[in-house]
């Protein structure tokens, strides 16, 4: 398959090879700069994505090509159909694919000459100056550089991007927020946070230096336009007339975040290119609040310029879940209440909220892990099959399941808080230890919910819900329980084992040490018949030498390319507080008291009684896990 398309290729490419090698190494060379790279290197690269029937076919956008300075006689270009990114090699003017690809002959040249076709018309788009004014840049400016999420998170994603050449050549980034700094000092700062991934990596050193000298700083309010429109005239110099994207990552507290959208749109927008603003959460704190920043934000940006960012969804595993579903035959026919007994989203840390009880204690757990991440992950694991991967297919699907979901009855629902504990000679703190905390606080720090999905495919299946800090230890996963094999033969016999309940389960293990694993019942070899539990490990350290990127450089790199698959629509949102606000106002209304659970303790027992109502054992308490 992959000579046939060779050899198809170089025919075709002889009879129009004049024409290519002029178009093409013009097209490489003005795109390699004016267009996000992700890189070739960086191991981004798809396995060839299958043409569609072709009445539902989208047109392929262009992504990028890479290496940069693309006169290389080994080229990778990127593009994009729906959602599905794809790559194909260039080798010495001749279009190769991977050789993975189960594509038909004919359905590859269809494609070959639809990239040949995006190439040539983003060769006419940038234009064919080589002095680079008709080159696009990309401006990223991290709003509230001084904070804690842009040291530890957004500025070590944004040069891992570099260092892995996912960044456009014409980039720079700046750092805005009220603290007095130089750029000097900005750079100083982000230096201390930067890592290479894996230790002792090629050129490391010299890297950072690079992109730390692409990292500026200016001070101001946040609902300053005058210290918008100076961010602005900055911005302008660092362009160089070269066509402005502008990129603005609000990493704020949520009280600010209208005014400085206001100033960021009003005097600090792209003229002549996109303009994006990356929204953190919280996205409000109800239906009602979360409606009027919406509402608030619609004022000044356009729904397609709003990224609402969960970064759970940036998750390598949250992102495997789909794949794992819908490319494996074995598991879609399995996913409904026919052979699904319950799926439980698990979420623990290990540590309190040391440093953000103030945030924290206007939130609390509910609204700070389950109405976004966890409830994110359920409409991703519930969703029907998408049309496709196209960011608005899988949206429509996301708010269909959400919209299904029957109200939590608040006897659904478990609340706890942990207290200080002392073990080993080490005293942990309380959450009302916490001196941003009220002494009298009832928020929860630990809640556990079933929620149930009124839809044909989930009917009267429990999808469980469990999210704590302080707890004995840090992970989050999604379990899969299945229901027990009729009539199993192995349960007359004395097998050692209660197949009732040792039914199977599929584990998603978002973190730590990722992975993913199949509970299955298992003859223990030898002569008798005695049985046990064992797990399919897909370990991934143990499978994949590659490290696995942070969630915040998949959705960086998303926002950047305009791919809107992975951050939360509106009307996603409004779902997703529909279903919470009821049950949040009647807790907080009525004073409801938390279970107090000790610090590194596994959380209030109340949670087991809830999963037994609904008869459940939660996975990960049971000794194989
Ligand atoms: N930190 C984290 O782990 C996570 C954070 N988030 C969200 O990301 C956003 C940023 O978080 P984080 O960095 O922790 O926030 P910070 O509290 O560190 O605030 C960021 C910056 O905003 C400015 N700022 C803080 N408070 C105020 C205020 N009251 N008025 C005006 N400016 C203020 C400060 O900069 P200066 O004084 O220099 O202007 C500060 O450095 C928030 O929306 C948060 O909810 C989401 C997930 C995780
Ligand atoms: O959004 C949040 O997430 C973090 C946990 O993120 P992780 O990627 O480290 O698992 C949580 O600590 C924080 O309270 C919450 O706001």
């Amino acid at each position: 398959m992959f000579l046939m398309f060779c050899l198809l290729n170089q025919n075709l490419l002889f009879l129009i090879a004049p024409y290519l090698v002029v178009r093409l190494n013009l097209t490489m060379a003005s795109l390699s700069s004016s267009v996000t790279s992700r890189s070739y290197r960086s191991g981004y690269l798809g396995s060839f994505s299958p043409l569609k029937g072709s009445n539902r076919q989208r047109p392929l956008s262009f992504l990028s090509a890479s290496p940069r300075g693309l006169s290389s006689h080994e080229l990778c270009v990127r593009f994009q159909r729906n959602s599905t990114r794809s790559s194909v090699f260039m080798q010495d003017g001749a279009i190769v694919t991977n050789s993975n690809s189960t594509e038909s002959a004919s359905s590859l040249k269809g494609l070959k000459e639809e990239v040949l076709s995006v190439l040539s018309q983003e060769a006419a788009k940038v234009g064919e100056g080589s002095d680079g004014q008709s080159q696009s840049t990309v401006s990223i400016t991290v709003v509230g550089a001084s904070g804690d999420l842009a040291k530890k998170k957004i500025f070590p994603a944004l040069f891992a991007l570099y260092y892995e050449d996912c960044l456009p050549e014409h980039f720079t980034i700046f750092g805005y927020s009220r603290s007095k700094m130089t750029d000097a000092e900005l750079r100083n700062m982000v230096s201390k946070t930067l890592t290479c991934r894996i230790d002792k990596r090629a050129n490391c050193g010299e890297k950072m230096e690079e992109f730390l000298k692409r990292c500026f700083y200016h001070s101001g309010q946040y609902d300053s336009q005058e210290h918008f429109t100076e961010l602005d005239k900055k911005l302008k110099e660092h362009e160089a007339g070269r066509m402005s994207n502008r990129l603005f990552y609000l990493s704020i507290p949520p009280n600010i975040f209208v005014d400085a959208v206001k100033c960021a749109s009003s005097s600090a927008s792209s003229v002549n290119g996109w303009t994006r603003v990356i929204v953190e959460k919280p996205f409000g704190r109800d239906s009602e609040t979360s409606a009027a920043l919406t509402n608030s934000l619609k004022q000044y940006l356009e729904e397609d310029q709003i990224f609402r960012i969960d970064h759970y969804l940036g998750k390598e595993l949250v992102e495997n879940l789909s794949v794992l579903r819908f490319s494996n035959l074995i598991f879609e026919p399995l996913w409904s209440r026919q052979y699904i007994r319950n799926v439980q989203f698990i979420f623990s840390e290990d540590f309190g909220t040391e440093g953000r009880g103030g945030y924290f204690d206007h939130y609390g757990i509910i609204r700070d892990i389950m109405q976004n991440h966890l409830l994110q992950i359920l409409a991703l694991f519930a969703m029907e099959t998408p049309v496709s991967l196209d960011a608005e297919d899988i949206r429509n699907e996301k708010v269909k399941v959400l919209r299904s979901m029957r109200p939590i009855q608040v006897e659904d629902v478990v609340i706890g808080q942990y207290k200080s504990h002392t073990k080993g000679g080490v005293t942990y703190p309380g959450y009302t230890d916490d001196k941003t905390v009220p002494k009298d606080s009832l928020t929860p720090t630990f809640a556990a919910a079933a929620l149930f999905i009124d839809n044909a495919r989930w009917d009267g299946v429990p999808f469980l819900m469990k999210a704590g800090k302080a707890l004995h230890t840090r992970r989050a996963e999604i379990r899969v329980q299945f229901r027990h094999v009729p009539g199993n033969l192995y349960n007359r016999n004395n097998t050692g084992c209660d197949l009732d309940k040792a039914t199977n389960e599929l584990v998603i293990r978002v973190q730590p040490d990722e992975a993913i694993y199949l509970k299955v019942n298992n003859k223990v070899p030898g002569l008798g018949m005695r049985l046990d539990r064992s797990n399919l490990n897909l370990l991934y350290s143990a499978r994949y030498s590659k490290e696995i990127p942070d969630a915040y450089e998949r959705l960086l790199l998303d926002a950047i390319e305009g791919e809107r698959r992975l951050f939360i629509r509106s009307d996603e949102l409004d779902a997703a507080w529909s279903l919470f606000t009821p049950l949040l106002k009647e807790i907080e209304e009525k004073k409801r008291i938390p279970e107090y659970y000790p610090y590194g303790s596994r959380g209030p027992v109340g949670a087991h009684y809830l999963a037994a109502k609904h008869k459940v054992q939660w996975g990960d308490i049971s000794l194989d896990q």
